[in-house]
């Protein structure tokens, strides 16, 4: 695996290296001792998939707050997404800032997501499918989330949003008592 930096201080790009024969080729997308000598989060205690129908689809911007902050692995499976993270740690240099990295079936990129940043994605084909890997358990209560258009982030998102549902299209903007309750996150 090439591990790559991206401009968010602790967030990657991890690009599998092939193995190719006639058959075709194979490539290892995770391990946990290459993880740990990258100082990257190790643990996995849950995947998921997400499918989405249409192309423009929007999901996010999500995260959990401690004690069930996670790392996020996220690659696509079937067709293609440009991926979003939001740095939301108050004591990191990348504070508030956001990049994006367009994930597909055929690069087979993974996006490594540390504790602490917010995440979303729009779809850039029909059919899509995402898999994640988490480090924390699910916990519905401990979910927040901000708008996609958010004026704090300016994120530059690719395409019209043609789905999205109704929680992720009415957060309320980012503010100061929003902040406070992500102050317990740390780098
Ligand atoms: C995330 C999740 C959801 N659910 C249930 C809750 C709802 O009944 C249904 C759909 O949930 P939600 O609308 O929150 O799903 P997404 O909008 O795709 O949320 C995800 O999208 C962004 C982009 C992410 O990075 C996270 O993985 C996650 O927040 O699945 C579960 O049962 N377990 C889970 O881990």
């Amino acid at each position: 695996m090439r591990f790559i930096p991206t401009s968010l201080i602790g967030a990657y790009i991890i690009e599998p290296e092939k193995v190719e024969d006639d058959r075709g080729f194979f490539a290892r997308v995770w391990c946990q001792q290459e993880f740990a000598e990258h100082n990257l989060d190790p643990n996995i205690v849950q995947s998921s998939i997400s499918f989405n129908k249409k192309r423009g689809t929007l999901r996010g911007m999500h995260l959990q707050l401690p004690p069930f902050a996670e790392t996020k692995l996220v690659r696509c499976t079937q067709g293609a997404i440009y991926d979003v993270i939001v740095d939301l740690r108050p004591d990191s240099e990348t504070y508030l800032n956001w990049t994006a990295v367009e994930l597909t079936a055929e690069n087979r990129k993974t996006l490594y997501i540390p504790k602490g940043f917010a995440h979303g994605f729009q779809t850039l084909e029909d059919n899509t499918e995402i898999f994640y890997q988490m480090s924390e358990f699910y916990s519905s209560e401990s979910a927040r989330g901000f708008r996609w258009n958010d004026p704090i982030f300016k994120i530059d998102w690719r395409e019209e949003v043609t789905v999205i549902s109704d929680r992720d299209r009415t957060y309320p903007d980012y503010t100061p008592e929003v902040l406070s309750k992500l102050q317990s996150f740390s780098i």
